[in-house]
């Protein structure tokens, strides 16, 4: 089917959207081009090694950086010689060295360990200019949003997308709803972008976005630097929204010209021509409209297990007892419990243990410049147990030791580390004790997210830091900055500090690429300009799936809302390299306990109780379940449970889509149905019949408890065939190749992309043998 875009007045994301549509099918599902793909360590594994079992090879390496970020160690790489030695966790070993293997058999550019351009995957994207305006970017990573801020199409991916991206360079996609936030006015002094989402989502809900692309516009964003517009984007996928957008403006140019990797020349004018299209039209429609006043925003920070928890600094814990909604006062409850908090506690009186500074929501140079303002000439309170500041890539750590900033840090008794996710996730060995709690400026404050029975407040860098200081939360606008300059914080970054970056960007050597896969980058100019393939059967998923019809089988009730996917797989089951054996990690903080010998004793959790631990249904009352991480490993471990369908009033969208490629069904129902239909069954441990086909819901005695249950027409017809969408996608072979050769010659500044990218094999010092036999620089 052809598409044809509307003539009428668009928003920026309608057009950002229209220009990569590749195809459209009758039943409304969208094919979209990718222009740009990251790809790290935790989810790629899977998806190369179903590549390498079809045969496939990666459509566009141009269009694909990788790097490592989540499992790698964050202390001094001085004596790094290599991976067996570096990294001590012998999974998160397993999962780079996997990663280092399939770019070196693909030829994917790569930034390894002993590249001074490694970092986090959203950081580094932007900073070598990999990231442009109006691109589509995906990742298997869901704060692939903070790429929106150049107003591109940006939006994190399971595992088996990763794998339809590499092959194809093109993504199915449903259209998303618009919807729009506007910040009027400007922000009052010592409010950082941080401030102003924690409080939109505390405004508008983890499930806000849910189903939307939101576009932030308005005065105060239009005064954000380029990197407080990232830290916006990045946060976006916290309030439930597909994707992020700021419409791209001077400040978007400026930050990008000259970056390694932005057109040049007569391509740069060109692109810039076309990047001044991309902004809302007079007149275009919004499905959704929030209008907030930038003036009433003060500094903010979460209290409880979500990233909605969010307070004025002002504010006091909440009280359970003035929520009249049983569902969310019991939610209230837990969380509660679970961060050791007393209802109507001053926010400012509840003491820390930990601070961390970094992630790819606030660790840029300017987020490391605002914290080392307060931190100057101070001492860590203490009581603080650690406090880390660990910069989102290579190069943000090299500029920030140009200014100082290190020093400023580790005078005061801050550790200053190596490049990576580190205590945002904890996926490496920096994690929290049980019970500490952490003032923190990634993300994510889920149960167990730092580590398990950690307790995580999320708040801006200079909060953070302050924090530090004083041993327990501050509002910033009353804290005494000492040896200042100017007396107040850094929060307003104009675009001398930006260009300043700019040079930490070209400044970069001999960094290392494996010798096999810098040669294949090399030679590959042609081989990579697709072909049409003439075997391309439509065959069963890689993740083995099979057809889906009916359904019938023991329900299980789970009465919780914003069930994240942190809940469903904690991060410890995600170095696997396999999409099976993931059972005992199910809801693992929530079915086990540690005895007094450290061993797992079940607790009472529904599906550890007889006859729910059969369960293949899961019918769950409250809204968001699976929101948060694109981790796939969730679905994967619910099927290897059993489950084989889940209902729920509504789902994180990137969960919704990684179920339907594993034949894991996720319906949405109405809540009340849900309440006094399934649920009695439910409770009972009754079995519940599913007829996909026909899309209805029965009870064992065939009566009909759900007359129709709403799915896309495309996902129920693979669901119901077990049907590979990479293998039906390969089909469409002449419209990509169509559309690749209409971005040659329009989008001609894309052309070339991480292929650019300039990797030497000289040693920088002293040369060490690694894994590939390659030389690496030693630190
Ligand atoms: C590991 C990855 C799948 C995950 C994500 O998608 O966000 C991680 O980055 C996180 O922050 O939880
Ligand atoms: S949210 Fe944390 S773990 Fe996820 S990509 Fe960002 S820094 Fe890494």
């Amino acid at each position: 089917m052809v598409y044809v875009p509307s003539t009428g007045p668009r928003t920026l994301y309608d057009k950002v959207f229209d220009a990569h549509v590749v195809h459209q099918d009758e039943n409304g599902s969208f094919l979209l081009y990718i222009d740009r793909h990251l790809v790290h360590e935790v989810t790629s594994p899977q998806a190369f090694e179903g590549l390498e079992n079809a045969g496939r090879k990666v459509r566009r390496i141009d269009c694909t950086l990788a790097t490592v970020d989540h499992n790698i160690p964050t202390q001094s790489r001085k004596n790094f010689k290599s991976l067996d030695t570096f990294i001590e966790q012998a999974d998160s070993r397993l999962q780079v060295k996997t990663l280092e293997n399939n770019v070196k058999q693909f030829g994917v550019p790569y930034f390894g360990m002993s590249e001074s351009r490694q970092g986090i995957v959203h950081t580094i994207g932007p900073e070598e200019g990999f990231t442009l305006p109006g691109t589509t970017v995906v990742c298997g990573d869901s704060h692939t949003s903070t790429h929106g801020a150049f107003g591109s199409l940006a939006f994190g991916i399971g595992t088996s997308e990763v794998e339809h991206v590499l092959a194809t360079q093109t993504i199915i996609q449903a259209k998303s709803k618009n919807m729009r936030i506007t910040v009027n006015g400007k922000l009052s002094p010592g409010i950082t972008s941080k401030d102003l989402i924690l409080y939109i989502i505390g405004l508008i809900g983890t499930a806000g976005g849910t189903g939307s692309v939101i576009e932030f516009a308005g005065e105060a964003i239009e005064a954000l630097s380029m990197e407080a517009r990232m830290s916006m984007c990045n946060m976006s996928i916290e309030a439930g929204a597909r994707a992020g957008m700021i419409r791209p403006d001077e400040n978007t140019f400026s930050y990008t010209k000259g970056r390694p990797l932005a057109p040049k020349g007569a391509e740069w004018e060109k692109a810039v021509a076309y990047w001044k299209t991309l902004k809302t039209d007079e007149g275009a429609k919004f499905d959704h409209e929030i209008n907030i006043e930038a003036a009433d925003v003060i500094p903010t920070i979460t209290w409880g297990t979500s990233p909605q928890d969010a307070l004025p600094i002002t504010g006091s814990v909440p009280d359970p007892k003035n929520v009249a909604d049983p569902i969310k006062k019991s939610g209230m409850e837990r969380a509660l419990s679970y961060m050791g908090l007393e209802a109507n506690t001053p926010l400012k009186s509840i003491k820390v243990d930990k601070v961390f500074i970094g992630s790819c929501t606030n660790g840029r140079i300017e987020d490391l410049r605002c914290a080392a303002a307060v931190v100057k000439g101070h001492k860590l309170a203490d009581s603080i147990k650690l406090a880390m500041v660990v910069p989102g890539s290579g190069l943000v750590k090299k500029q920030a030791e140009e200014e100082g900033l290190h020093k400023v840090f580790q005078e005061a008794g801050f550790e200053w580390r190596e490049a990576g996710c580190s205590m945002c996730l904890g996926m490496n060995p920096d994690i929290l004790e049980a019970y500490e709690r952490c003032a923190s400026t990634s993300n994510r404050n889920f149960e167990g997210r730092q580590g398990a029975l950690s307790r995580t407040h999320l708040m801006s860098p200079a909060m953070a830091a302050a924090a530090g200081i004083a041993g327990h939360f501050v509002d910033i606008r009353e804290f005494e900055y000492k040896n200042q300059d100017k007396g107040s914080p850094k929060v307003e970054v104009t675009s001398d500090d930006e260009k300043e970056l700019e040079s930490a960007a070209y400044d970069h050597t001999e960094p290392v690429q494996p010798k096999e896969a810098t040669q294949d980058v090399a030679n590959d100019e042609l081989k990579d300009i697709p072909v049409k393939s003439n075997d391309t059967p439509v065959k069963a998923a890689a993740s083995g799936m099979k057809p889906f019809l009916t359904l019938e089988g023991v329900s299980a009730p789970l009465d919780k809302a914003n069930v994240d996917t942190d809940a469903i797989i904690p991060k410890q089951f995600l170095k696997t390299i396999k999409r099976t054996g993931l059972k005992t990690g199910l809801f693992y903080e929530w079915r086990f306990r540690k005895d007094d010998q450290g061993k797992d004793q079940e607790t009472d959790f529904v599906l550890n109780v007889e006859p729910w631990r059969e369960a293949e249904v899961l019918v769950v009352t409250g809204d968001n379940f699976g929101c948060g991480s694109s981790r796939e490993h969730a679905p994967w471990a619910l099927k290897d449970f059993g489950i084989k369908s889940i209902i729920a009033p509504s789902y994180g969208d990137i969960f919704y889509n990684n179920s339907f490629k594993n034949g894991l069904l996720p319906i949405r129902l109405d809540q009340q149905i849900i309440l006094d239909k399934l649920i009695p069954i439910a409770n009972k441990g009754g079995k519940l019949c599913i007829d996909l086909p026909n899309q209805k819901i029965l009870d064992s005695n065939g009566a009909v408890l759900v007359d129709h249950f709403e799915i896309e027409p495309f996902r129920k017809h693979c669901l119901v065939n077990g049907l590979d969408d990479i293998g039906i996608t390969l089909q469409k072979e002449d419209f990509i190749s169509k559309y690749e050769a209409l971005r040659r010659e329009k989008y001609s500044f894309l052309e070339g992309g991480s292929k650019l990218l300039k990797f030497d094999n000289a040693p920088r010092r002293k040369a060490v043998t690694t894994t590939f036999d390659t030389v690496h620089q030693d630190w």
